[in-house]
C-alpha cells in the first residue's frame, strides 16, 4: 500500500535549447484532487505526458502509483486513466461500441464487459442515445464518455486534462460531483483546467508559470499568502510574470 500516488523530483523536459518543463517537485496524496494549473503554455500538457509514462524527461525524478517512469513505464500505463485535451473517442462507433472497444483495451475480461457497458451508459445517462455514433453526441456528453471510459478499469490514479473545456457550468458542476465520487473511492485526480472556479475545488492547487512551479498549497493557503479573495486573482498575479505566449 502506498500513501504517495504521484511525487517527482527536479522533474525537467527539454525540447532542444528550450525547457518546456523545468526542475518541477511536487507530492500528491492517494485520493488526493490535485490541480495543476497554468497559462497556455505553461507547461502542463508536457508535465502529464512524462508522467503518463508517454514522454521521458530529459532530467530529474517521477513516480506515479509506486512505478519510476523511465523503467517501469507500462506498469504505470496500467495503473492510470487519462483524459487527454482532444480525447480519443472513437467519432464513428456508437457509445456503447466505444466503451466496449476501452474494456478490451484496459483488458476488461469478456464476461464482465457488458455489465461495465451499462454501469457507464446509466452513470452517464446515455440510454437513450447508447446506439448513436458519437460524433451526434454534445461535447458535455462526450466529455462524461470519455471520463467514464478513463476510469473504467479502476486506475489508482487519472490524469484529467482539461475535461470540462468548453461545456456549460451545469454540466461542468456535474463532471466535479463525479470527480468527488471517484477521489472518495480513493482514485487520486490530477487535473488541469482553464476554469479557476473549479480550482477552488480541489483539494490543493499548484500554479505552474514559464515550465516552473511558482506556488503550491490548499486554493485557501493559496489565497492567504498571496492576500487574494479568489485563486483566480492569484492566478492573474503569478501570470503576469510569465514570458512565454499567452496564445
Ligand atoms: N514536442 C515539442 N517540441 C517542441 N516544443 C514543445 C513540444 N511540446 C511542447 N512544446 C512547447 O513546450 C511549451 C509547453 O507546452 P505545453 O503543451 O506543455 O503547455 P500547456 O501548459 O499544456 O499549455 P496549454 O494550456 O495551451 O495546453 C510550449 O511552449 C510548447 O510550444
Amino acid at each position: 500500500m502506498y500513501d504517495v500516488a504521484i511525487k517527482t523530483e527536479g522533474l525537467t523536459r527539454r525540447f532542444g535549447d528550450f525547457t518546456a518543463v523545468d526542475q518541477i517537485s511536487f507530492e500528491v496524496k492517494k485520493g488526493e484532487i490535485f490541480g495543476f494549473l497554468g497559462a497556455n503554455g505553461a507547461g502542463k500538457t508536457t508535465a502529464m505526458r512524462m508522467l503518463t509514462g508517454l514522454l521521458m524527461p530529459t532530467e530529474g525524478q517521477a513516480e506515479v502509483a509506486g512505478f519510476d517512469v523511465y523503467k517501469q513505464a507500462e506498469s504505470i500505463k496500467k495503473s492510470i486513466g487519462y483524459m487527454s485535451q482532444k480525447f480519443s473517442l472513437y467519432n464513428d462507433l456508437t457509445a456503447e461500441e466505444n466503451i466496449r472497444f476501452y474494456g478490451g483495451v484496459y483488458g476488461i475480461g469478456r464476461n464482465e464487459l457488458p455489465q461495465k457497458t451499462d454501469e457507464v451508459i446509466d452513470s452517464v445517462g446515455l440510454q437513450s442515445v447508447r446506439k448513436k455514433p458519437v460524433e451526434s453526441l454534445p461535447l458535455g456528453w462526450k466529455q462524461k464518455l470519455a471520463f467514464s471510459i478513463s476510469i473504467l478499469h479502476q486506475p489508482k490514479v487519472v490524469f484529467l486534462d482539461e475535461p470540462t473545456g468548453g461545456v456549460d457550468p451545469v454540466i461542468r458542476r456535474q463532471f466535479w460531483e463525479k470527480i468527488y465520487e471517484i477521489a472518495d473511492r480513493g482514485i487520486t485526480v490530477f487535473v488541469t483546467t482553464h476554469y479557476m472556479d473549479e480550482a477552488e475545488y480541489c483539494d490543493r492547487v499548484s500554479i505552474m508559470v514559464d515550465g516552473k512551479i511558482e506556488a503550491l498549497d490548499t486554493p485557501k493557503g493559496l489565497k492567504q499568502s498571496f492576500s487574494c479573495d479568489s485563486i483566480e486573482e492569484v492566478f492573474i498575479q503569478l501570470a503576469r510574470s510569465a514570458e512565454r505566449g499567452q496564445g
